[in-house]
């Protein structure tokens, strides 16, 4: 029940809020959302679990709602705020922009932090060990196994400039901060990694961006995360995050959730992979044993490359297209799950012996004195070794489970792809799961103290039945609410225009949208015309550029914030400015008043199932007499076109028109159902 005194409170909040706050408008959407946020956490719901799922329109401001409504009943009860973005730009909002000015009224005192996926913090171990390694003639380890080309030479310079930065406090160790950016294969080698890691055994463990980050974790009420992280912390054991039990959690952005955990639960390895991991762990068991005088395990490389080569020759008889063969409902042939089994069982038995032998390395080095150059290197190697034996196993067992009758099938390809090296075939094994509501349910659902998932776009044509069933939610035991927007949509325009090509005629629609554009951008306006391909926005970026009277600002060109706020500035001065944007523009974006008058959608997004998670989903809803296209493509669509649209208006006084160039919206059947799905805006068709 929620208590008076936490009623009152969230009350005086709201209300320093609406006293102090430049531009505040009463939305009666916004309050209900308070308060049903609040009624839901507190238990004031019988027979419900504290969850509630809750569609409100873009631009109400969701944001305070959730924090006014949550911040409150968790600090009385003494429960963590994890509030998880879809990405790292919006989570950076959050930081940044929102929290701090929503903590100005909220009456109740808070701390918050921000964490990221381990892997965007530098591990400073290994950064030192490469820069002290690249100096040293005779290295440890000769070969890098590993790697499918060559290692490239580490960029000393650009390393050792890190490391100066870092230990003068100049950069904080995230990879989002670091400038000039560095390639991905070298972030590899420095990023901070569960495997790798020895915790607190590491000498520069209190001096460690990632654990002093972890640390903040724990004195913090409202930790800012984002999907991927949270999936990642709660399925590798809960390390990093406070206790589920212990935490109440507001997934912003959640229309997102599904495609993140399905892409979180899906698995991958190679032939190439597995022969290199086991000569790898056979060099790592090898060094480690003659230095701890220890007998060598015998790690039966032979073995591995006997049944390699035999699982090559099964899987080059395969019929593959563009690369990929997909197995028909995840149903593996049987002569290709015989000699998998082997391989998975010949895996754990190195495995078994890699982590005894681990385990002595461990009490060994805290009993004699070996130097850092010679042991780091080692347990870097070691955890790899372990991280790749669990990763092959894991993978093993998924692409051998037997899928449930009467359930959606496990997704399961082998795709092709040549080595830049040796230029021999890599065959990569992969399984993925399709229905990931029972994961959701037994991380968090059934866990949590509490959950609120909210977007502008929960529902799919009207319900929150695919929701439901695609995050494992069931409809009598949480709360649901579908709020109206405050804004006046009827008086902007919604303009369909007349294009003879239809988006799916490339060139032509390319050629005519370059035309169109030029007629209706207004120089002396803030514009944003979103796209669905780089190549099209590229191509007609450069047709256009150099005739236009203002400046134009192309997604790629700075990083999203920046193009913002350049588009501000220029905005302010009076000034014309035209973005042109790809998905990441059309969610999340707030530019209000004159910032944004004019949104231009130049196609309408249809997710094609080319996947291979889609396209098992897609053929499983055919035999069971199932419309793919008007389950998964359409809704996924409509969704895109309500945010994409969404961006137009943020306040009650902005005004402004959305233009779209896809004539599908009136020439084919299912445009009047994504038109019903839209606000009500006033629909002119040229
Ligand atoms: N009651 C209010 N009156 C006026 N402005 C408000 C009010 N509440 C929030 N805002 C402002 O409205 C803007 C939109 O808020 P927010 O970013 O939370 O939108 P949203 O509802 O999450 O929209 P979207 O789904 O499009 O991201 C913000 O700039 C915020 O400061
Ligand atoms: S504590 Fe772990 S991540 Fe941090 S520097 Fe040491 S080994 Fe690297």
């Amino acid at each position: 029940m929620l208590s008076n005194e936490l009623k009152t409170k969230i009350h005086q909040s709201f209300k320093n809020l609406k006293e102090n706050m430049n531009g505040f408008i009463t939305r009666q959407a916004q309050n209900k959302m308070i308060a049903e946020i609040s009624k839901t956490l507190s238990g004031e719901y019988k027979n419900s679990h504290n969850i509630l799922c809750v569609e409100a329109p873009t631009g109400i401001g969701k944001t305070f709602a959730y924090l006014l409504g949550s911040i409150h009943i968790a600090k009385a009860n003494k429960k963590k705020l994890i509030i998880s973005s879809a990405n790292v730009a919006l989570q950076e909002q959050l930081f940044f922009k929102d929290i701090p000015q929503a903590q100005q009224y909220c009456c109740v005192d808070f701390e918050y932090t921000l964490i990221k996926g381990r892997s965007r913090y530098v591990c400073i171990r290994n950064l030192i060990n490469i820069c002290e390694d690249n100096k040293n003639d005779n290295p440890l380890f000769e070969s890098m196994p590993l790697f499918d080309k060559p290692p490239e030479e580490y960029p000393l310079e650009q390393l050792s400039k890190m490391l100066y930065n870092y230990s003068t406090k100049k950069w904080n160790g995230e990879i989002d901060d670091l400038i000039p950016t560095t390639n991905h294969s070298i972030w590899q080698q420095i990023a901070c990694n569960r495997f790798t890691c020895t915790v607190k055994n590491c000498e520069f463990y209190k001096d460690c961006a990632f654990f002093k980050t972890r640390q903040k974790i724990t004195k913090a009420d409202v930790i800012v995360a984002n999907h991927d992280l949270v999936l990642a912390d709660l399925s590798t054991g809960n390390t990093v995050l406070p206790d589920v039990s212990k935490s109440i959690f507001i997934f912003d952005e959640a229309h997102h959730l599904n495609s993140k955990a399905l892409s979180h639960f899906s698995l991958t390895t190679s032939t190439e992979f597995i022969k290199t991991s086991v000569k790898q762990t056979k060099e790592v068991s090898e060094t480690l044993c003659k230095i701890s005088k220890q007998n060598i395990p015998n790690i039966n490389i032979k073995q591995i490359d006997n049944y390699i080569t035999d699982l090559i020759q099964l899987l080059e008889q395969l019929k593959f297209n563009e690369n990929i063969y997909l197995f028909n409902q995840g149903v593996i042939d049987e002569p290709i799950k015989q000699i998998s089994r082997n391989i998975l069982t010949l895996i754990e038995i190195i495995q078994t012996k890699f982590t005894l032998l681990k385990e002595f390395w461990s009490d060994y080095l805290k009993k004699t004195v070996i130097n850092k150059s010679i042991h780091g290197p080692i347990n870097n190697m070691a955890g790899q070794c372990e991280q790749h034996l669990l990763s092959i196993i894991a993978l093993f067992s998924s692409f051998l489970q037997i899928d449930e009758p009467n359930k959606i099938p496990n997704s399961r390809w082998i795709k092709k792809s040549i080595l830049t090296t040796s230029k021999r075939t890599n065959y990569l094994l992969n399984s993925a799961q399709t229905d990931i509501s029972e994961n959701l349910d037994h991380l968090i659902w059934s866990k949590a103290s509490g959950a609120i998932l909210t977007s502008a776009t929960l529902t799919s044509l009207g319900s929150f039945e695919r929701l439901n069933k695609q995050l494992g939610l069931l409809r009598n035991e949480n709360q649901y609410l579908r709020l109206p927007s405050p804004f006046m949509f009827n008086q902007v325009d919604l303009i369909i225009a007349k294009l003879k090509a239809s988006p799916t005629q490339v060139y032509e629609h390319t050629q005519e949208t370059t035309l169109q554009l030029l007629k209706r951008l207004d120089s002396d306006e803030g514009s944003l015309v979103l796209f669905t391909s780089n190549k099209q926005m590229q191509i007609v970026a450069n047709l256009i550029d150099k005739k236009l009277n203002c400046t134009l600002f192309i997604q790629g060109e700075y990083p999203k914030k920046n193009i913002l706020k350049k588009h501000i500035n220029l905005r302010k001065q009076g000034k014309g400015s035209i973005i042109f944007g790809l998905d990441s523009f059309s969610e999340g974006i707030d530019l209000k008043g004159n910032n944004l008058t004019h949104v231009i959608i130049t196609k309408l997004r249809f997710s094609v199932p080319t996947s291979p998670i889609d396209r098992t989903l897609a053929t499983y809803l055919k035999s069971q007499n199932r419309n793919p296209f008007m389950e998964i493509s359409l809704p996924d669509a409509s969704l895109k076109l309500i945010q994409a649209c969404g961006r137009l208006i943020r306040t009650e006084t902005d005004v402004g028109k959305i233009t779209i160039f896809d004539n599908r919206l009136i020439s084919k059947f299912y445009g009047k159902l994504l038109l019903n799905a839209l606000p009500n805006y006033n629909i002119i068709i040229e």
